[in-house]
């Protein structure tokens, strides 16, 4: 997968109906650093393992918190004024404590591959000021990069990921009194749940706690290669699949527009209903199979892909424990492997709905140890990253505990991504009362977002 540094993913793709860029501004302050509190070890390397080697981009996130309310006659809430940017930069040092390798620097082993040198210099932090209140920033799930970009700090100038730190941190304050942390996380430090951990411990640190909650399982030699590699699947997540409908034509010709599609228990139910009517699959089918495979053929048709194009259907399934034994609790780094399902463009938009979340079924199901066992090994034996080309990504945030990030300030009142890493991810995030609903995150050309529009309203 890519390895370049971008601007914030300003200028790559713009929002559609997004209007917070017009009203926010920030300005920061100077970057500092943020070290441990207390000595951690150095002047080694941190292994990391082939599944962390598979995805390094930038992850940006943001977490919004409205400001406390004024402290009552008797001194109640006393603190409602203390200042959040000394509050998070204080608890950052101390979890770093225990999360060290995230104070390193990216670097390359002797090996070729990833690894972290633990030189203890820290997290970039940055206190920054915006000239609008919180709610100027506009509902984050009308994701608008250009605006939300602002909230997050990039290295200026970094060309690759070794030029950035694992970690920036960007607190920046409002006129309502309200705040943003805006955090840019190397995906090679940890996946969703990893990085869930690590905030919230961060969280928990800033509220008082003592201990950490799931204290961080550092060694990933857990997840070590086989000597010699064994390869016993096809892995076609790797495979490079010919463009052979010239859509970087319509990609370099069209603006990127991103939208976001709510479904919420009852469409999810009818989502479901398609994919099982005809009886193909059983009567067995989960939500992510079903809207997977609605949303895998509603894109190669918006897309207009020629009957005979082979497209990729990639997503990430956890294995911590499909792994035998499985990994340890607290692991820290990627314990997430991606399968896949390929079909043909013609074969999936002639086929009933069942299809698609059947195949997206099987690609669960293969995930087996021996299968992540097997990718692990088809890493070390080939240096190879997954092939975006022809494919569509999809990445489920759904279960992600965003909302328990309480920092002092209570839940966040609204967090979510920055951006998508590539033009071929979706994100399936959780929405709503109870987050029952979905929310489904894309970017298209615009001509195939109206298309992938109307095929949406039919639902
Ligand atoms: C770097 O800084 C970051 C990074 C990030 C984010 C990074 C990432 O994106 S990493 C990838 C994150 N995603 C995952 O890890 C995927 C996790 N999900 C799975 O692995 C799933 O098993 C699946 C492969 C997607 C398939 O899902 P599904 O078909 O739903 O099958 P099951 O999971 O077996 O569920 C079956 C059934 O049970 C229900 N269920 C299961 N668990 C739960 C639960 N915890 N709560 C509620 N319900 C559950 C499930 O709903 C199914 O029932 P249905 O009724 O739906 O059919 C971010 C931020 C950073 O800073």
């Amino acid at each position: 997968m890519v390895v370049e540094a971008r601007e914030n993913g300003a200028g790559v793709a713009v929002a559609d109906g997004g209007k917070a860029a017009a009203k926010l501004t920030v300005k920061r302050g100077e970057p500092e650093l943020v070290a441990p509190a207390e000595a951690t070890p150095t002047g080694e390397k941190y292994y990391l393992s082939n599944l962390d080697q598979n995805i390094a981009v930038i992850v940006q996130t943001v977490y919004c918190y409205k400001a406390k309310a004024a402290p009552a006659e008797d001194g109640a809430g006393a603190d409602a004024d203390a200042d959040a940017v000394a509050v998070l930069r204080d608890a950052l040092a101390k979890v770093l404590v225990h999360y060290h390798p995230l104070a390193g620097r990216l670097t390359i082993s002797p090996e070729m591959k990833l690894a972290v040198e633990l030189t203890g210099e820290g997290a970039l932090f940055v206190a920054a000021d915006a000239g609008c209140d919180l709610a100027d920033v506009g509902d984050l799930t009308k994701p608008d990069p250009a605006a939300l970009g602002q909230l997050v700090y990039s290295v200026p100038g970094a060309k690759n990921i070794l030029e950035m730190p694992p970690m920036t941190a960007q607190v920046t304050r409002f006129k309502c009194g309200g705040f943003a942390l805006g955090l840019a996380m190397n995906h090679c430090m940890f996946d969703g749940l990893g990085a869930m951990e690590f905030v919230n411990s961060w969280a928990e640190t800033a509220r008082g706690a003592a201990e950490l909650p799931v204290p961080p399982f550092l060694d990933r030699t857990v997840l070590s290669a086989r000597d010699p590699p064994v390869i016993s699947f096809e892995h076609h997540e790797f495979e490079e699949i010919p463009d052979i409908s010239d859509t970087a034509a319509l990609y370099g010709g069209q603006e990127l527009l991103y939208r976001s599609f709510c479904f919420d228990p009852d469409r999810l139910e009818r989502v479901r209903g398609l994919a099982l009517a005809g009886g193909d699959l059983g009567g067995r089918c989960t939500t992510f199979e079903a809207l997977s495979g609605l949303v895998w053929r509603a894109r190669t048709r918006a897309l207009g892909l020629a009957p005979e194009q082979r497209t990729k259907l990639l997503f990430a399934v956890d294995g911590r424990r499909r792994f035998e034994p499985p990994l340890p609790k607290g692991y820290f780094g990627n314990g997430i492997v991606l399968t896949n399902a390929v079909a043909t463009a013609g074969d999936l938009l002639s086929s009933p709905p069942s299809r698609a979340a059947g195949l997206g079924q099987e690609a669960v199901r293969m995930v087996t140890d021996e299968y992540m066992r097997s990718a692990v090994d088809y890493f070390e034996a080939t240096r190879a990253r997954p092939s975006l080309a022809s494919t569509l990504l999809i990445t489920t945030w759904s279960r992600l505990a965003f909302h328990d990030a309480d920092f002092g300030w209570g839940e966040p009142a609204m967090s979510g991504p920055v951006t998508l890493p590539e033009k071929e991810v979706i994100l399936f995030l959780a929405h709503g009362k109870e987050r029952k609903s979905i929310n489904v995150l894309l970017g298209l050309p615009a001509s195939a977002m109206d298309a992938f529009q109307n095929l949406m309203d039919e639902i």
